[in-house]
């Protein structure tokens, strides 16, 4: 089987050095020598490890050349790339990809063009990295009938989250790390305003719920307004907070389905399994009517896990090309909506300085109460001549709980709501 391998830096580079180096491993577990035919980079000559004569700048080229079967695409972001798989899909070519971004935007064009030429489409690496996640989604739960999708998707925000909370290191630092360790995007700013997880979070949703779900119908907040003062508000509470993306089966009242999608900062007891996934690892749970609680846990970024999972999809290409046969397609046939955040149920923990003085809980509790929303707990302390007043509400519609925190940040006896987060996880 030859590969088109386009991109060599993190992830590229790592596929290209295990490709050559397990080259006889990989022919015995694939059934065929598999073997690189080009490699398309942005600057050949910047290359001087790489063997010349496979090098080229010229991917649209290379993707749909005679000498291709595969092609691996680790490059990354939008366009040309989308033109390209295209092409390679259309002239019959198998493709694998980690490109996240492109599968949340396109994947209804890619998985098309793939079944118009009866090619494959992998992309195990785009979520989760080493996790072996997509593949038990579209295979192993093939039967099962799932219910939620819940965990920390992004290694980099991951990364930076627990260094503040461990050591409370500084936002800027540690995140110049996370892109030395090679965990970042390209642009960084796709993993802290949460649109990597966003990209994700579509890819989850539409395996998990057989529903095109894109991008653009995920809610997405990062954690770049996540503070110290925050991170150490949780610890006060034997919490922490994550960046979760959490995909949803919800039924309404009248019996209607629909899908959930999002990502943004929660926070969770200590005492969550999630709590305790640190530095760039990732988390996922999976909820199935029949399977009950799954976790899937690993390495979720970085150049060598991640070719792992870009290999095991060579591996499965490869084998089917040997057997004549295909890879799972896309499965879209449930088609729900998608449900907007507003309507979403989640849970709040708001933390406010209040005057300290009768009849102050009162008016708070009435303006929960005047939105519908429940309180599951209520705990006050006094802070000087203020008192620091911490509720955690029972599930309601998001819109209604924010809602409920724009008005209690106008009551004159409110000096401040210092944070608002989304809660997960049984209470203390
Ligand atoms: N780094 C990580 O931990 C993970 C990355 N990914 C995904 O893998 C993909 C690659 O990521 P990295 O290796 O980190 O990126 P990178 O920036 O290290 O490498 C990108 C490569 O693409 C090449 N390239 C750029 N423009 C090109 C063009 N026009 N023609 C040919 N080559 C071109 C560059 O020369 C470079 O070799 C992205 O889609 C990323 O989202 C997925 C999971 C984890
Ligand atoms: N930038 C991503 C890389 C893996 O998908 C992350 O930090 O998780
Ligand atoms: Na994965």
């Amino acid at each position: 089987m030859r590969v088109a391998l386009l991109g060599c830096g993190t992830v590229g580079g790592e596929v290209a050095r295990l490709l050559t180096e397990q080259a006889d491993e990989l022919a015995a577990r694939a059934g065929t020598a598999v073997e690189l035919a080009g490699i398309a980079v942005r600057r050949p000559d910047k290359h001087p490890e790489l063997p010349p004569e496979l090098l080229t700048a010229d991917a649209e080229k290379l993707v749909t050349s005679d000498d291709v079967d595969v092609v691996v695409e680790l490059v990354g972001g939008i366009e040309p790339v989308r033109g390209w798989l295209v092409a390679a899909l259309k002239a019959g070519k198998s493709v694998v990809t980690a490109n996240k971004a492109l599968l949340a935007e396109h994947s209804a064009d890619l998985f098309e063009a793939a079944d118009a030429a009866g090619a494959d489409l992998y992309f195990e690496a785009a979520v989760a990295g080493a996790i072996p996640l997509l593949r038990p989604l579209r295979e192993s739960l093939a039967g099962d009938r799932i219910t939620r999708v819940m965990g920390i998707v992004n290694g980099t925000t991951n990364y930076i989250l627990s260094a503040m909370d461990s050591t409370g290191a500084g936002y800027a630092e540690t995140l110049d790390e996370a892109s030395r360790l090679g965990y970042a995007e390209a642009d960084p700013t796709a993993d802290v305003d949460g649109y990597d997880a966003a990209s994700k979070a579509a890819i989850l949703a539409s395996l998990a719920f057989h529903t095109r779900v894109t991008a653009s119908d995920v809610h997405r907040e990062g954690i770049a307004d996540v503070t110290a003062s925050d991170l150490a508000a949780a610890r006060g509470l034997g919490r922490t907070v994550k960046l979760l993306a959490i995909c949803e089966r919800v039924t309404d009242d009248d019996g209607v389905e629909s899908v959930s999608a999002r990502v943004h900062p929660v926070m969770i007891p200590r005492s969550h399994q999630l709590a305790g996934v640190g530095g760039a690892f990732n988390a996922v749970y999976v909820e199935a009517d029949a399977a009950g609680e799954l976790m899937f846990y690993g390495q979720g970024a970085g150049g060598a896990p991640t070719a792992s999972a870009v290999l095991g999809d060579l591996v499965a290409v490869a084998r089917n090309l040997v057997a004549g046969g295909r890879g799972p397609r896309e499965s879209a046939h449930a088609a729900l909506p998608v449900r907007p955040m507003g309507q979403t149920p989640t849970r709040y923990h708001v933390s406010l300085s209040v005057a300290d003085r009768a009849g102050v809980l009162a008016q708070v509790a009435q303006a929960f109460a005047g939105h519908g929303v429940s309180i599951a707990a209520v705990r006050q302390s006094d802070v000087g001549d203020r008192a620091s007043l911490v509720v955690v509400t029972h599930q309601a519609p998001d819109a209604a709980l924010q809602s409920t925190v724009d008005e209690i940040a106008k009551l004159d006896v409110v000096h401040e709501v210092v944070s608002v987060m989304r809660v997960e996880g049984e209470d203390q």
